[in-house]
């Protein structure tokens, strides 16, 4: 008995810890992680996405699905597989959203869940759109409520979702980006800070693979009538990392350093 729980909880201190994004987008992706064999050895934590990005910095995790802003602030990082969240047309869940256009606004809330999202927004206040509000660092949800008059916000994940059926005009800001560089945007990657091995790479991406078989089954298990998530999966988010999504987060990653 004894030598069972010792050996249970050496097996629990060396599990490799995940950090996911906990909005709906990561399901697919999250799907071939949930099962016994996988969580043997692995332990997800999730949070949103700021506070992923806060995780990995503090070593409280491994692996994480972290914001593309984040990598400016990491001196050295590993990405560790090919998928990630990305769109290639509209994204549908991050948007500026307001009750007049966007050259009419005074303030732009930035949402405090978000890291690339907000430095997106900024790029493509000051670089496409070519306005200068004030800009407020939301802290906490009841920033939403704020959204009226000359007063927008930046919206991300569910929640954006929900605010689609409240605002007037959206701005999406996947689509904006493609507007102003004709290439996709890449909101998140995995990363680790240390390298994690080739056996690992291969099973985690596997792991990754597989819901994407199972899209109208993990899409129906949701019971979300706000949006149809089967297009949110197979139309909005784009999952795998290809050589067209790195040259829009290489672009991305330019801005921020600029
Ligand atoms: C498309 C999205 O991408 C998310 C947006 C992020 C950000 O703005 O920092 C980070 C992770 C992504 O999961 C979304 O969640 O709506």
């Amino acid at each position: 008995m004894l030598q069972i729980c010792l050996k249970e909880m050496m097996s629990e201190k060396h599990k490799i810890k995940v950090g996911a994004v906990s909005y709906l987008n990561t399901k697919p992706m999250m799907y071939g992680m949930q099962n016994e064999a996988f969580l043997q050895d692995h332990e997800l934590v999730p949070g949103y996405p700021a506070r992923v990005a806060e995780m990995l910095k503090a070593g409280e995790v491994d692996v994480a699905l972290v914001p593309v802003a984040l990598l400016k602030e990491l001196p050295n990082y590993f990405i560790v597989s090919d998928y990630c969240i990305a769109a290639e047309h509209e994204v549908a869940s991050v948007c500026l959203f307001s009750e007049v256009p966007v050259n009419e606004l005074t303030t732009v809330y930035l949402d405090y869940q978000s890291r690339t999202s907000v430095a997106l927004a900024k790029v493509l206040m000051n670089e496409f759109w070519g306005i200068h509000p004030e800009i407020i660092n939301a802290q906490d949800e009841s920033y939403r409520t704020k959204i009226e008059g000359r007063t927008g916000a930046v919206v991300i994940g569910d929640r954006a979702l929900e605010q689609r059926r409240l605002s007037t005009y959206i701005y999406d800001l996947a689509s904006e980006w493609q507007a102003m560089t004709n290439l996709p945007f890449v909101f998140a990657v995995w990363v680790s800070l240390t390298p994690m091995g080739e056996d690992w790479i291969t099973r985690f991406n596997a792991a990754n693979a597989e819901g994407f078989l199972h899209i109208d089954e993990i899409a129906e298990a949701q019971k979300y009538p706000v949006y149809d998530l089967k297009k949110y999966y197979t139309h909005n988010i784009s999952y795998l990392l290809d050589d067209n999504k790195r040259k829009g987060m290489e672009k991305f990653l330019a801005f921020l350093n600029a």
